[in-house]
């Protein structure tokens, strides 16, 4: 699973997200064969790679026939809304279709979240927001493709820069809206999504979907963390002139696993996230184990307890970095039983670590050092003496042993 950091430099739409996911390598035609699951027509798609201030990125388009017509309408305003589709008509259309279910409930959160505040801004019941025909076509694409390209991307974990937006107003079907557009100012509410205002630019560069996408999906705000292994680095293009460079850049990288890392630092803070689970099977349990550690966690335990109402139960903790913690905690919330969870952050003391290898006579091994002042260890790398054993049919113990007289002429 991998970690997708935005870098929201000119704001985010729903095509630069989805052009920074083609050009971090998403297959175009698995996108529309998913696509088409949705089974709607009257649209096509475009993907043209092309440069702006000499850099290259990836422009993406969704043609719908009839032309453009983005956006949410309002009731009041339109009295011709027989081909509208309504938030309930797009939630049934993805529900029926043979999407992923992960892909199926993300969609219909950003639909929600974005009928939510158009209803707020429009003085409309949920339930009266709808789509012009057009719109629904482009918002349904742009919003289920995101959600498409995330899970072929194989990806878990979104970190977004602070969003910028543009000043000023825009001009639309019903006339002008100041700048954050009223959708996305209203998708701020009750959240703390930074969002920094460039006074300098005159155009919208944050738009409904794109403010849908990060209210729904990213698990945290700040800088890109230091400690990463980039895979791989993806432009999207924006549509609007904005006098600068117009683009989503996307980041993609892998988690490393605590013990592959080298540890500078020999004082830190984690995160520890605990509930008590009194309804969850031990299947349930050992699925929710491999989300967690497969999601970064650094450890995951359980402990047997006797709850209140004489019940025997199990407490779940797990231990994580901080910046991981909304994510584990998500993860903790979907996939068990429970409707709350606890945590506190906890100071640590850790061992420098650093690797090496060792040639032995069964082969090469790998050495974890670990050191803290004057203290030392050095400790065979399990999974390297386990896979030669089982190669070599030998002992584990054997190889292992090998592996500490090899490490002794370490220095
Ligand atoms: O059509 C309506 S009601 C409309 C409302 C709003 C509000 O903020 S309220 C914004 N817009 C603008 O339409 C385009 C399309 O947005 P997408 O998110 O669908 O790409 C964009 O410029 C919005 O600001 C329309
Ligand atoms: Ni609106």
């Amino acid at each position: 699973m991998k970690t997708l950091y935005l870098d929201a430099f000119s704001g985010i739409s729903g095509d630069m997200f989805l052009g920074t996911m083609l050009d971090l390598g998403l297959d175009f035609n698995k996108l529309e064969s998913e696509l088409r699951k949705l089974k709607i027509d009257g649209y096509k798609l475009s993907c043209k790679q092309n440069d702006k201030s000499s850099i290259y990125g990836t422009n993406f388009d969704v043609q719908v026939n009839g032309g453009k017509d983005k956006g949410f309408i309002e009731h009041k305003h339109n009295h011709s809304h027989h081909n509208a589709r309504h938030l309930n008509d797009i939630l049934k259309l993805i529900d029926n279709s043979s999407l992923k279910e992960s892909v199926k409930n993300n969609s219909k959160n950003i639909f929600t979240e974005i009928a939510k505040a158009e209803s707020t801004v429009h003085h409309m019941s949920l339930t009266d927001v709808h789509f012009h025909e057009v719109g629904a076509v482009d918002s349904i694409i742009d919003i289920v493709g995101c959600c498409i390209a995330l899970d072929l991307m194989d990806i878990d974990n979104i970190i977004s820069s602070p969003l910028s937006d543009g000043s000023g107003f825009i001009q639309v079907a019903h006339g002008q809206m100041p700048v954050p557009v009223p959708a996305v100012a209203q998708m701020r509410v009750g959240t703390d999504i930074p969002i920094k205002q460039r006074l300098d630019i005159k155009t919208e560069l944050v738009t409904p979907t794109g403010m849908g996408i990060v209210k729904t999906l990213v698990n945290e705000f700040g800088p890109l963390p230091e400690q990463i292994k980039p895979l791989k680095i993806g432009y999207g293009f924006g549509k609007r002139d904005t006098g600068g460079f117009n683009a989503l850049r996307g980041i993609l990288f892998e988690k490393k696993k605590l013990s592959q890392k080298v540890i500078k630092d020999t004082k830190d803070k984690i995160t520890l996230i605990e509930a008590n689970l009194d309804d969850q099977t031990g299947e349930g349990l050992g699925y929710v184990m491999q989300k967690l550690m497969n999601a970064g966690a650094y450890d995951v335990f359980f402990t047997p307890i006797q709850m209140k109402k004489d019940r025997p139960a199990t407490k779940i903790t797990v231990l994580g970095n901080i910046s991981d913690q909304l994510l584990l905690i998500k993860i903790i919330l979907k996939e068990t039983s429970t409707i709350g969870v606890r945590y506190q952050h906890w100071h640590r003391v850790v061992m420098q670590r650093r690797f090496e290898k060792v040639t032995t006579d069964y082969g090469e091994i790998k050495i974890k050092i670990a050191t803290y002042g004057n203290v030392e260890k050095k400790i065979p790398e399990y999974i390297d003496c386990a896979q030669i054993a089982h190669r070599k049919n030998i002992s584990f113990i054997n190889v292992y042993q090998s592996a500490i007289i090899a490490a002794q002429h370490l220095n």
